[in-house]
């Protein structure tokens, strides 16, 4: 059942109540399904609970997560500089985008984590890897369960079209962990009002939207993302340790001929609190098309987009900063003859 979220509940002015809608796993299939489509529609985010991922998956990262962030800068270092895999402290991408925030970012391919968990985890890489590996399992299998009911909900003949792209062994999928250190209120030591955002807290990760398929995104019981709605109001995300919020990509916006919408969040820091999220990116292969399912056009619902890569999507991606609305190059004009710009599922 969709239900919004008691504490996400705001109002907007002229009273309407917004809340994110939460949706149990343990449902019936074919009211999932609905339900799963309907939050894909409205909000482009949801919560999802009864998930089934046990709770010593999430914990054993989270600890690794925490004893990495512990260690002093020159260690942290050690783990390799983002490129864009590695760790990263306050420069988000490569255009100058800043945050109050440090992370690791890794990509999904296994000998990839291997490599990875030697620099990250110089004493015990086996065992980071083993962890590391285990939560992207967990995931993707959580994503793919969700890309399903979204394909069934959406009368795609194929349920699995959306999901073997991501279940591909050449998947370009990646996992991220965030790091937001406590930022102190303005102070005579601290007088860069810019930084802040209504004088409280500063920009842990700024206003975008994922480029992928679908994200998965878990936090500790800090709060600070925020999401924002179609109508442009800000809504916080309550933080749950033990549930997991989804978010649509801009590639699945694509995918469903922009009946799902890709949803803009972004990350204020907390004062007084560390907090520490993980996002599993769910993407295609580098060299696999991302055009709307044929099931999404019609004569009356012509394709929106011009066909690309997940690997032209990237370039475009990082050639941007990381606010900008990537999909805008890739839009078709109306006048353009583009019915038959679809996959053939
Ligand atoms: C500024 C940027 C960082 C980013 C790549 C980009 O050029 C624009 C998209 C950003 C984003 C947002 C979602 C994920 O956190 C991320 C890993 C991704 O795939 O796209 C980041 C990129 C990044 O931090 O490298
Ligand atoms: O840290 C978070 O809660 C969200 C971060 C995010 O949006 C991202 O890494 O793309
Ligand atoms: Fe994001």
């Amino acid at each position: 059942m969709v239900v919004p979220s008691p504490t996400s509940m705001i109002r907007t002015k002229k009273t309407k109540a917004v809340g994110i809608p939460t949706i149990d796993l343990s449902m019936e299939r074919s009211e999932l399904s609905e339900l799963v489509v309907k939050a894909c529609e409205e909000y482009g985010f949801f919560k999802v609970v009864n998930h089934g991922i046990p709770k010593e998956v999430i914990s054993r990262l989270e600890n690794e997560g925490t004893e990495f962030f512990s260690k002093n800068s020159t260690e942290k270092l050690q783990a390799g500089t983002s490129t864009p895999f590695g760790y990263g402290c306050k420069n988000i991408g490569p255009n100058g985008d800043k945050g109050d925030l440090e992370y690791l970012l890794l990509h999904t391919n296994p000998n990839s984590i291997s490599e990875r968990s030697k620099t990250i985890a110089k004493d015990h890489p086996i065992k980071f890897s083993c962890i590391v590996t285990d939560y992207i399992e967990a995931v993707k299998e959580l994503a793919c369960e969700i890309l399903e009911l979204a394909a069934e909900g959406l009368w795609v003949p194929d349920k699995s079209s959306l999901s073997k792209v991501i279940k591909d062994v050449h998947s370009d999928s990646v996992l991220r962990i965030n790091h937001y250190p406590p930022v102190k209120k303005l102070s005579k030591d601290n007088l860069d009002p810019s930084k802040f955002q209504n004088n409280n807290n500063t920009i842990g990760f700024g206003e975008h939207s994922d480029p992928q398929i679908l994200t998965i995104l878990r936090s500790n019981n800090v709060g600070g993302l925020q999401i924002s709605t179609q109508h442009g109001l800000w809504i916080p995300v309550h933080p749950d340790p033990n549930e997991f919020y989804v978010m649509v990509g801009d590639s699945l916006q694509v995918l469903t001929n922009g009946r799902f919408v890709s949803v803009r969040h972004r990350v204020l820091t907390n004062t007084t609190k560390p907090r520490m999220s993980m996002m599993y990116f769910a993407a295609p292969p580098l060299n696999w098309w991302i055009s709307p399912l044929s099931k999404m056009v019609t004569a009356h619902n012509p394709s929106l987009y011009k066909p690309f890569t997940w690997a032209q999507y990237k370039q475009a991606a990082y050639a941007l900063r990381l606010g900008d609305s990537r999909l805008d190059q890739f839009k078709l004009q109306k006048q353009e003859d583009n019915t038959h710009y679809h996959h053939d599922t």
